[in-house]
Order: structure tokens, then sequence, then C-alpha cells
């Protein structure tokens, strides 16, 4: 784990220094009863803006909340809808506003933004990962600012965030972070509830997988989602993606990059995870379960083996191919997850048979394996039961 020095300056330098740093600011540092709070914006921007004029080196993405909230009083409307197409509608007449009141801010400092909006689907297909990668990267070449938020719009329940902190600890990996700030309106994590009586600071987590805090029972606002439950999580899967987590309070922030001892800082694993074992970690939701004899669980969990169909007794679930799924031993313990490549319906016939047999009766493309090892992560692995 690499340790930033949460004394001040080296924190300080990592907020500072060379690489890109990627800025979440939660819904509850920018909705305000008109929508949006432009002077927080404008006050974030400025000191985000003198990082950028230390040299080109020093890039960034905003990850920004906010766009339920903006369209709330556009719409007349009280609070946060409770159901996902008045959310959807909400953010549909907010979004526009928001993206339009970071570019202003920018603008003053001669930066140009970009908008990019992200669903979870863009970060488990491949192709539209790498699509997206590599419109980050080209927009940090050019110059501009990513504002990321979530595609609300469109995003279905199933492929749905929900709160940003998870999606901007995605984005740190896709470009590469050097950092990954997450903005809210607590100035730090605690050990409880910063509400509830006695509550300390936690300074530094070594573990993000490990926290020992009290998380309460989610957001701190009308207009939150997650509270500190997500953005842990987020800092896991920044941790596994070799970006270390910085949390604190917008108002705060200043202070932070001034080398003032402030916030949790969140320490980052040496070696970066693979993407997709990142995205079967943390992400990913198992749609059935495969039970492995004794020798297959053996192959997968100690030799890091592919699963083939000799090695398994009994499948559940109504899975497609492409579904992800745990593998079990016979005890009913979960000892892996992976992606499979045949379907629920079609395994039944193929169980306990050699890949030899199943290619000489049923043809070339049933000498497949069913898990193959790069798309496997073996329990006990953070994040998984
Ligand atoms: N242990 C804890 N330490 C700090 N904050 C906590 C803790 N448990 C719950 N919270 C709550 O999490 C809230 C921040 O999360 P949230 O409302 O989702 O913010 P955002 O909109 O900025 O993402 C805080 O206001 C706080 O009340
Ligand atoms: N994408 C949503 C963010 C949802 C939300 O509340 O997130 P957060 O404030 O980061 O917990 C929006 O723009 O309103």
């Amino acid at each position: 784990m690499t340790a930033p020095d949460v004394a001040g300056s080296v924190a300080a330098a990592l907020l500072t220094g060379p690489g890109t740093l990627v800025v979440k600011v939660g819904s509850s540092s920018l909705a305000s009863d008109a929508g949006i709070d432009g002077a927080q914006v404008d006050r974030l921007v400025e000191l985000l803006a003198a990082r950028r004029a230390l040299g080109p080196d020093r890039q960034l993405v905003v990850v920004t909340s906010g766009a339920i909230a903006a369209g709330l009083p556009a719409l007349g409307l009280p609070r946060r809808p409770a159901d996902l197409a008045g959310l959807q509608a909400a953010a549909s007449v907010g979004q526009g506003r928001l993206q339009a009141r970071w570019a202003l801010a920018f603008e003053r400092h001669d930066m140009v933004t970009g908008q990019v909006l992200l669903d979870l689907d863009d970060l488990v297909r491949r192709n539209h990962y790498l699509n997206a990668r590599a419109t980050l990267a080209r927009l940090l070449q050019l110059g501009a600012v990513p504002v990321v938020n979530e595609n609300d719009t469109v995003a279905t329940d199933e492929i749905r965030f929900g709160d940003n902190d998870r999606l901007a600890a995605f984005v740190a990996h896709l470009v590469g972070a050097s950092a990954l700030v997450l903005l809210t309106d607590v100035d730090a994590l605690y050990d409880r509830p910063p509400t509830r009586p006695g509550a300390v600071r936690l300074r530094t987590v070594e573990d993000p997988q490990a926290v020992g805090a009290d998380l309460g029972t989610g957001a701190g606002s009308a207009v939150g989602t997650g509270g500190m439950r997500t953005k842990v999580d987020a800092a896991a899967i920044a941790a596994d993606a070799g970006v270390p987590t910085f949390v604190t309070a917008t108002s705060r922030y200043g202070d932070a990059v001034a080398g003032a001892d402030v916030g949790t800082w969140f320490r980052a694993a040496e070696r970066a995870m693979p993407a997709r074992i990142l995205w079967l970690t943390h992400v990913a939701v198992p749609k059935g379960r495969l039970t492995l004899d004794a020798g297959a669980v053996r192959a997968v969990v100690e030799r890091g083996a592919s699963l083939l169909p000799a090695g398994i007794r009994a499948v559940s679930g109504g899975f497609d191919v492409g579904a992800v799924v745990d593998l079990c031993d016979e005890a009913g313990g979960t000892v892996a997850r992976g992606v499979v490549s045949y379907g629920a319906a079609e395994l039944p016939r193929l169980l306990g048979r050699s890949t030899h047999d199943l290619r000489a009766d049923l043809g070339p493309g049933y000498g497949r394996e069913v898990v193959h090892r790069d798309d496997l992560v073996v329990v006990p692995a953070p994040g998984l039961p």
C-alpha cells in the first residue's frame, strides 16, 4: 500500500502535484434552494484552476452529482421523487443546468469542459469501456476538463450506480488517476456518524475493506445518496486500482490543498488489479451458482486454472452466456466468481464430461472452458463475501 503522509505536505502534494486528479463533488455540497449553489462551484473551480496553473501535467476530471437536485426547483418539485422515472425526469431537466454551471465557472479561468455521461454498462462491456477510456484520454490530452455524471436519464435500476462515489472510483481507474478526491458535507470519515457524541475522525485508513467505522444508515442530507458507505466502497475500488482516495468537506478542500491536517486518506494497493477483475470483485451481480467437485475447487482456487465442465456437479439460476456466477464447493461455500461462457439451459448435459468427449460428440465449440481463468476471481478476495 502506498501511504500518503497525512501530516500535511505529502498529502497536499498529491492534491497539487502532477498527475490526473479525479474530484467528485456530492449533491450535498452542490444543491441549494435554487437548484445549484453556483458560489460553491466557483470557489472550488478557483482552487482547481490554481492547480492547473502550476502546469499542463496537472490534469483534472470532475465527477459531479447534483443533476437531480438541480432539476427539482425547475419542475416545482419540493423533494427528491421516490420513483425511478421521477428521478430520471428531474435529472433530465437538471443535467444541462449543472453542466452549464461548471462550464461557466471554468471558462472564467480559460478552461474548457466536456460533458461525459456514463453508466454501469459502459464499464462492463469491453468495447464501451475502451471507448470511454479513449474519450477521456483525448479530452485530457486536448487540455479540457471532463465533467462526468451518471447517465441518469437512461440508466435502469439494474445498471445504475445511483451514487456517484463508485462511478468516480471507476473513472479514477479509467484515467490512471494520481488520486481520487471525494468532496461532501462532512470534513472526514469518523468512527461513527459525526452527529453522534464522541465521534472521532479517522485520519488514515490502511485498508478500506476493513473499515471499522460505523457508517450510519445512509446519506446525511435530503439530496445525498449512499452516505459514507458508498465513499468507503469507492475508496476500496480505487485502492484496488492503485489510486489513493481523500475524503473531506467541499468547504475544507482549500485547507487541505494548503497542507492543513484535515480529512481522511485511504491508502492504495501498490499493484493495480486488472480492469476485469476489479469489475468482477466490486460491481458484478451473480445470476447463478455452479457447484464444483473437490478437484475442480482445488484447480480453480490453488492452481488458478479455468473451470471445465468435468468438475461441475450442479447448476442453479437462469443465466445467459456472459453472466456472472458464483462458483461454490459442495458444502455451499462460495470459492470464486466468474463470467460463464455457457447459458444455464445448455450446461446440465455437459456436466462431468471431459472437453475431449464433448468436442467429439457435440462439435469443436464445446471444447471451451465454462469459466476462463482470466474471467475469474477467487474468494476470499476484497469485496466478496
Ligand atoms: N462514520 C461516518 N463518518 C462521516 N460521515 C458519516 C458517517 N456515517 C454516515 N455519515 C454521513 O454521510 C454523509 C455524507 O454522504 P452523502 O450524504 O451521500 O453525501 P454526498 O451527497 O456528498 O455524496 C454525511 O453527511 C454524514 O452524515
Ligand atoms: N447522478 C445523480 C447523483 C446521485 C447522488 O445523489 O449522488 P451523491 O450526491 O454523490 O451521493 C445526480 O446527478 O443527481
